[in-house]
C-alpha cells in the first residue's frame, strides 16, 4: 500500500520548523558561551555553580513571558530546568578545572566569543 501524498503546506511548514530549529541551536551555542564564561568568573570568585535566587527570579520571568506566549509555562520551565543542569555540570567542571590548575584568583583569558 503506497503512503498518501504529503500536503504541500505541511513541506512548507517543515521548512520554516527547520529554520526555527536552527535558530534555536544558534540561540542555545550563544548561551552557552555566555554561561561558560560565568563558570569562569564565578570559579575566580569562589561563587557556587548554583544561584538558586536566581533560578527563581528566572522562573518568574519566564512563566509570565510562557503564559503571554501562549506556551505551557510548565514546559517553559522543564526547558529552562534541563539547560540549567547542563550549564551547572559545566560550572561543575570549570570550577574543578579551576582548583587543579593552582591559578586561584586569576581570572582566565576571556574567550567568550572564540
Ligand atoms: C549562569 C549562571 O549559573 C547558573 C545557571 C543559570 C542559567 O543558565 O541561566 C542561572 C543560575 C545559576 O544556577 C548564573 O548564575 O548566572
Amino acid at each position: 500500500m503506497t503512503e498518501p501524498e504529503m500536503p504541500d503546506e505541511i513541506l512548507g511548514l517543515r521548512r520554516s520548523i527547520d529554520n526555527i530549529d536552527a535558530a534555536l541551536v544558534h540561540l542555545l551555542a550563544e548561551r552557552f558561551k555566555m554561561t561558560r564564561r560565568v563558570g569562569e568568573l564565578k570559579a575566580v570568585g569562589g561563587l557556587p555553580p548554583a544561584d538558586p535566587t536566581r533560578d527563581q527570579e528566572q522562573i518568574a520571568r519566564l512563566t509570565s513571558i510562557a503564559t503571554d506566549a501562549g506556551l505551557d509555562p510548565a514546559f517553559a520551565e522543564a526547558f529552562r530546568a534541563f539547560v540549567v543542569a547542563e550549564v551547572i555540570r559545566h560550572h561543575e567542571l570549570i570550577a574543578a578545572e579551576f582548583a587543579a590548575s593552582g591559578r586561584q584568583g586569576e581570572l582566565p583569558p576571556l574567550d567568550t566569543f572564540a
